[in-house]
């Protein structure tokens, strides 16, 4: 008699209203039918189902709604097909894995998933239904088109922290991302050389927190292994791998993987490592009765790579037990996903493939943020890939823009909106200051010139009034708007930069971001006060001029020194930000209103040069656009994290602006064995060459050494007879200016 009237009088508390149903969810549901009714939300829920449904469901709708959920109130029935609690809704609930049928009624809310996971998406669903003091009378049927979605830790670079990752973990639940892949190459235990050990007490324990986060979260937390670099196919390897598979079993671990890119010899053998992959399957996953599919990353993950002759996919494909996971970065090693590519990959591999999405990682342009929206790959891939994990940047916060955006596109692909996902993503990560944050992600997107020649936009709304107005400025007739535009850009980089500086409500991200952030309001100082020059220069106030010219010139070499000072690492060091539009802005402009001062008051004030004294010639295709990075006194190749396939008659050529005499040159091949294969010559005018003696030293890096001659080009050819495979992780030219 109490629950009944417990429920009249809750009934009689709701109200009952009609409002605009804006049903805004994430990832964005795929049926959901609304009655454009609401109610208050009840002071009290009646939990039904408790006993049966998924632990972390419940677990996660108490922590919700707290002492508001109980035994008596509105009724609110949660489970899985065939519970008893959900039994009315059967017929209801799609047939699909972790599909999930909601409803909101006056009468009562029912949480039903086909299976457990399909329950917990429901309560996430559920969850952000509460709007504003109302919850919605909806119907919802939803599951995702992507079995296995998320992210794999899988870059060159400093390893996210524990804290990060337990971050990441309740980020995924969030986002309905069930896959987290566990693969840092610089972590010593996933890769060579103690691929072999177990992890120190220390970090096995907090993997075996990160599993059980992962669980409470419905992520499959996946621990890759990477032995590759040194494996020996010999049975004692096979069992250091198993103990080190029985090892993370016992740490919790139910998934695992074994990555085999970006090596080279011995361990890319694909008959070797399916036998490895078989045994592994046979012996341990499908044994476990618990362990989700073995994945594989393959030597060849890439169509640019692909090799027909060597077999290698072929022997994937016809070998590989059909249960393992096999997985595709795309046409190359960074690229869009399109249906033709996953198509034709899965006939190569008899099976669909496990997409491993090279973005946002930024290990290969470390200097860069890449804050830009999720696009390019196709809406129609799903029936073609088992599952879509993207390899993120080392900033784990900043990652989660575009982890955001690939939650929506894996689990809808159909309704998925570039824009709308990217400006939720913002909402999500920076509540209280989303307007700096978009200004900061809409010039923080591009990549610059890069070895993979893979470019995102970068703030293109500014872009075409930047244009315009360069051409009309060049012209003698730019269009004050224009002008007023791009003051008012510049100006809202610099407000940008100093809210988000004094943000607390993200501190993670804005520890990650801060000297992007001090670059950033560098720049808009430096745009706002170009422009000054513009108008300095027009009214003849030649002293105005001098200050914004001195001003735009300190501001520049602010710039510089914050690029030595932050980020420094052996690749991409320094600190970039909008590169595409605005940087080039501000040169152009400052260049542009300083000749004409010049010409107009006879004066010679030196302009801002980006010179590059150093230029590249290779024929070798993987090293063809290789940026260069120039310092002082030195020139820097960009090392490639990739094996360099090195043809016979294959050179690297530095040509110097100048003859510098050169005390030395270091140049490092990561090879195993000499390299008679090549030859180093340097020469003063490229006719002319000589010779240079390679010497290994204490770290095994290769000098060059030669008598003290002035020199301008500097070259090594691969002078053997086949193709080398190398890793080219340094090569730099020393040289006194
Ligand atoms: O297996 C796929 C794959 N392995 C490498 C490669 O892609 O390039 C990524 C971007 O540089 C790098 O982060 C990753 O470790």
């Amino acid at each position: 008699m109490k629950k009944v009237l417990v429920f009249f009088v809750c009934l009689l508390l709701i109200q009952v209203r009609v409002m605009a149903q804006d049903i805004k969810v994430q990832p964005s549901p795929r049926q959901v039918n609304v009655t454009g009714k609401s109610m208050t939300i009840p002071v009290a829920f009646r939990l039904v189902g408790e006993q049966e449904a998924n632990p972390h469901a419940i677990a996660l709708l108490k922590q919700f709604l707290g002492d508001r959920l109980g035994t008596e109130g509105f009724p609110l029935y949660v489970g899985e097909k065939g519970d008893r609690a959900v039994r009315g809704a059967k017929r209801l609930i799609p047939d699909h894995p972790e599909g999930y049928y909601l409803s909101i009624t006056d009468k009562a809310i029912m949480l039903a998933g086909n299976d457990e996971r399909g329950t917990y998406y429901a309560v996430r669903t559920f969850m952000q239904l509460f709007h504003e003091g109302h919850l919605p009378f909806v119907g919802i049927q939803d599951y995702p088109d992507v079995r296995f979605r998320g992210v794999v830790e899988g870059f060159y670079g400093t390893p996210w922290s524990h804290e990060a990752r337990l971050r990441q973990l309740q980020f995924y639940g969030e986002n309905k991302l069930n896959t987290y892949i566990y693969g840092p190459k610089d972590d010593p235990f996933h890769s060579s050389p103690n691929w072999r050990k177990p992890y120190p007490a220390k970090e096995a324990a907090r993997l075996a927190e990160l599993v059980k986060v992962a669980n409470e979260n419905e992520v499959d937390f996946v621990w890759a292994i990477h032995p590759g670099l040194d494996i020996r196919w010999e049975t004692s390897d096979r069992d250091s791998l198993m103990a080190k598979f029985e090892h993370m079993y016992d740490l919790g671990v139910r998934s695992f993987a074994v990555f085999f890119d970006d090596i080279s010899g011995e361990g890319a053998k694909a008959d070797r490592q399916v036998e490895l992959l078989n045994y592994i399957d046979d012996h341990f996953v499908q044994v476990k009765p618990d362990v989700t599919p073995l994945i594989v990353c393959p030597t060849e993950y890439n169509k640019g790579w692909a090799r027909p002759e060597s077999g290698y996919l072929a022997t994937i494909g016809e070998k590989l037990n059909p249960s393992v996971e096999v997985m595709w970065t795309g046409d190359r090693v960074i690229s869009e996903i399109t249906r033709e590519g996953v198509e034709w990959i899965r006939e190569q591999i008899k099976r669909p493939s496990y997409i491993w999405w090279n973005f946002p990682v930024s290990d290969y342009v470390r200097d860069h943020l890449l804050l830009g929206e999720v696009y390019g790959n196709g809406k129609d891939i799903a029936g073609s890939i088992s599952g879509f994990v993207a390899n993120p940047m080392e900033w784990a916060e900043a990652s989660k823009l575009a982890i955001y955006c690939v939650a929506d596109y894996t689990w809808n692909m159909q309704s998925y909106d570039r824009f709308r996902s990217w400006y939720r993503a913002i909402r999500a990560i920076m509540p209280e200051n989303v307007e700096a944050f978009t200004v900061f992600a809409r010039h923080n997107s591009d990549l610059g010139e890069n070895v993979h020649r893979f470019r995102r936009e970068e703030s293109v709304e500014i872009q075409p009034v930047a244009e315009r107005f360069m051409k009309g400025y060049r012209e003698g007739h730019y269009d004050e708007r224009d002008f007023l535009a791009l003051q008012d850009e510049f100006e809202r980089v610099a407000e940008a930069a100093d809210l988000l500086l004094i943000d607390r409500e993200n501190e993670a991200l804005i520890e990650e971001i801060t000297p992007w952030l001090h670059q950033f309001k560098i720049l808009g100082d430096a745009g706002q006060e170009a422009l000054a020059m513009i108008k300095a220069g027009e009214r003849g106030d030649r002293e105005l001029f001098l200050r914004k010219y001195n001003h735009v010139k300190a501001l520049r070499k602010r710039s510089y020194e914050l690029e030595r000072q932050f980020n420094q690492n052996p690749y991409q060091p320094g600190v970039k930000t909008g590169t595409t539009v605005l940087q080039p802005l501000v040169l152009d402009v400052f260049t542009e209103a300083t000749e004409r001062f010049n010409r107009q008051n006879g004066t010679d004030l030196p302009l801002l040069a980006d010179y590059s004294p150093c230029k590249l010639t290779t024929n070798v295709p993987q090293l063809e656009h290789l940026p260069l990075q120039v310092y002082p006194s030195r020139v820097h190749l960009t090392p490639l994290l990739e094996v360099v396939k090195w043809p016979a008659g294959g050179y690297l050529q530095l040509e110097l602006d100048d003859a510098y005499r050169i005390p030395g040159t270091r140049l490092n091949f990561d090879v195993k064995g000499d390299l008679s294969w090549g030859v180093m010559e340097v020469s003063a005018d490229g006719e002319t060459w000589q010779t240079v003696t390679l010497t290994r030293d204490a770290r095994g890096r290769l000098n060059g050494k030669w008598e003290d001659t002035p020199v301008k080009f500097v070259r090594f050819t691969n002078t053997g007879e086949g193709e080398q495979q190398v890793y080219l992780r340094e090569f730099y030219v020393v040289f006194s200016l």
